[in-house]
């Protein structure tokens, strides 16, 4: 657009001196519309907000010299043009060639005109923290949607200055003219005028106008009103906000805020908490969400100053807030150049800090005050609240008797359960859990499944908020010192079974035991500590090494080869199944039988599987069918019946 005076002077001086003169950078309007309109902003609807804000600014710097001016916005649309009156500060002809013609100046930053202040900067500079724009690219946005644009305007702090007309086209060409008798407006303010460009007329539509205003600008603190083309006028601004208004009653209150919740973010809520936090120039309302769905389902509403930012922000609330959606309005944030997303700073960190304690009270709030709703909000949340209070014991101590744990006693509060059981054993994952919990649940023992997230680390808390409990790790020898021993007669009994197991199982570093137990339908139960299974997988590893090394080395691996803990095989002597196993006379099926059972304990143990126990797999599924098809038994014996 207009090329900067400093910078030509400086050159014609260093030509002078025989110096290589300095250039200044040109400017390709129709570059920097693509970019803005293909990457910097994610729809055209944006346009709007930029026109809007405009004129909220003008208003704004109006009103910080002249409280008592007009502040009116009126927007029309036909199809063919849409256009913007305001009733603010107004340009002269020096300032529109500074700031309208000028890309990446604005009139609402410090450093908006460093050569020089004009009259409209001084006022701005008054209220600047007011304002809502800063990057001086806005009006450009407008191209995006418009091949013209046409600013009339009328100095409020010069009235006896000219109106000008400013006419700019996308194609980065300018005209300013100053306009006089009828032409021009006898009120200071601003209107601007689009064009569309071509194909672009759907966003002049009036309903379509009214849809963006009302969607970007109903909290904006100035009344504005657009007018379609037959004359009809619509509001689109729509405040007080519901959380400022006065309601008659806190139920009134609530219904109201949930009301608004339903039409801006389409929900019913679960619970309302409203937000207000002066300090960060915060207000607004978190709303529960009435379902657990997907951890991340849509961001925040988020105006500043009024403006709709974005319904899309991220980054308000804590991570483990996940259950709440704001609808905010604030001061104290930043929005990207964009002006579509929160900017990552220092202040938007004690926005989600505080806004993470108000949460967190409010949980607190109805743990004390309304026990039945916090039941109601846990039922759908719990994984959040979860989050929280492994942090924070108060609130973990307040909501203990909420928070549901799977465990051998169903799916119930740790409070509950530890009445039950003051040794609360935890396993390691959820495959134990799954194996373990039927047969410990039967034996008398008090199992929580620490597979799923956070629960580990809150039952470990448990004895903080409820002493004299205990937290032990169930391992294999806590469960076998739990099962029923069996009558030395039945074990001599069971002697030839026991004597095929071991020699089966031996290879797989598997002791076998023989317990009675229940479920029935269990005929067997492979316990195996991760210890066990560490050291399995380490002797695996040194047997590969040894496999590819010499003597020497073989020998000095296989010392290192330590006699760990093993996993054990405990087969039930109440399963009719093993019951059939011991009574068997014939001793190739019985460790077909035997490997069987293993592998089904294995199966149920979901722990990975080695290649010597997928070969066993393997080895007993086919000695089985074999035996069934009457072709048995082992098929790599190659013996015939
Ligand atoms: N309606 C208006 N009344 C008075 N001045 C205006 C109006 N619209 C634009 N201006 C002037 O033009 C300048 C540039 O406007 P533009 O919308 O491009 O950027 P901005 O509002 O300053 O910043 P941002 O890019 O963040 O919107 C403004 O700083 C302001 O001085």
């Amino acid at each position: 657009m207009s090329s900067d005076e400093p910078l030509v002077s400086e050159s014609a001086s260093a030509a002078a001196r025989g110096v290589s003169p300095a250039h200044a950078f040109q400017v390709d309007l129709r570059g920097i519309v693509d970019l803005l309109s293909h990457h910097l902003y994610s729809s055209p609807r944006v346009f709007v907000r930029e026109l809007l804000q405009n004129a909220v600014d003008a208003v704004t710097a109006r009103r910080a010299v002249d409280p008592e001016a007009p502040a009116a916005v009126r927007i029309s649309a036909t199809g063919a043009r849409v256009r913007v009156r305001d009733t603010g500060i107004g340009l002269t002809e020096p300032e529109v060639h500074r700031f309208l013609a000028t890309i990446g100046r604005s009139s609402k930053r410090p450093d908006g005109d460093p050569n020089g202040i004009g009259a409209a900067e001084q006022v701005l500079e008054l209220g600047r923290g007011d304002f809502l724009g800063r990057f001086g690219i806005g009006l450009l946005a407008c191209f995006v949607v418009a091949d013209e644009i046409t600013v009339v305007t009328k100095s409020a702090v010069h009235p006896e200055e000219p109106a000008v007309e400013w006419r700019g086209a996308a194609d980065g060409r300018y005209r300013v003219r100053l306009l006089s008798g009828a032409e021009a407006p006898t009120e200071p303010g601003t209107t601007v005028t689009l064009t569309p460009g071509p194909g672009k007329e759907f966003w002049f539509q009036a309903p379509r106008v009214v849809e963006l205003a009302r969607d970007y600008g109903s909290l904006l603190p100035y009344e504005t009103v657009l007018e379609d083309e037959a004359g009809y006028t619509y509001r689109i601004t729509d405040t007080p906000a519901v959380w400022d208004r006065v309601h008659p009653s806190p139920s009134l209150r609530r219904e109201a805020l949930a009301a608004y919740c339903q039409d801006t973010l389409g929900f019913a809520p679960l619970d309302v908490v409203e937000l207000d936090i002066p300090l960060l120039g915060i207000r607004g309302a978190a709303y529960i969400l009435p379902t657990a769905g997907p951890a991340d389902r849509g961001g925040h509403r988020v105006h500043l100053k009024g403006m709709l930012l974005s319904d899309q922000a991220r980054g308000l609330l804590p991570d483990w807030a996940f259950f709440a959606r704001c609808v905010i309005d604030t001061d104290a944030l930043r929005p990207t150049a964009s002006r579509e997303a929160l900017y990552e700073d220092d202040r938007l960190t004690a926005v989600r800090e505080a806004l993470g304690a108000r949460l967190r009270d409010w949980l607190a709030g109805l743990a004390a005050t309304d026990p039945a709703r916090l039941n109601r909000v846990l039922a759908v949340h719990y994984l959040g609240v979860k989050a929280l209070a492994r942090y924070d014991d108060d609130l973990f101590a307040l909501t203990l008797p909420w928070l549901p744990f799977e465990t051998t006693a169903g799916r119930v509060p740790l409070t509950e359960f530890a009445d039950r059981h003051r040794v609360v054993h935890l396993t390691a994952g959820d495959e134990e859990f799954q194996q373990i919990a039927p047969i410990a649940a039967a034996a008398g023992l008090g199992v929580v499944n620490g597979g799923y997230t956070y629960d580990a680390e809150l039952v470990r808390k448990l004895p903080r908020a409820l002493p004299g409990v205990v937290v032990a790790d169930l391992d294999p020898d806590t469960v076998a010192a739990h099962l029923d021993g069996v009558d030395p007669a039945e074990e001599l009994a069971a002697g030839r079974l026991l004597a095929v197991a071991r020699r089966v199982l031996d290879p797989l570093d598997c002791d076998v035991a023989l317990r009675a137990f229940h479920p029935l339908t269990i005929p067997a139960l492979l316990l195996d500590g991760r210890e066990a299974r560490h050291e399995r997988a380490r002797a695996d590893e040194q047997d590969r090494a040894a496999a590819e090394t010499d003597d020497l080395w073989a020998d000095i691996l296989g010392a290192l080869r330590t006699a760990g803990p093993r996993a054990r095989l405990v087969l039930n002597h109440r399963s009719s199944l093993v019951q059939g196993l011991i009574e068997l006379d014939d001793a190739e099926l019985a460790a077909t039988g035997v490997e069987a059972v293993y592998g089904q304990a294995l199966l149920l143990s979901k722990r990975p599987i080695r290649a010597a126990e997928s070969a066993l797999l393997n080895r007993a599924f086919l000695g089985l069918l074999g035996h069934a098809v009457g072709r048995g038994p082992r098929p790599e014996t190659g013996d015939e019946d």
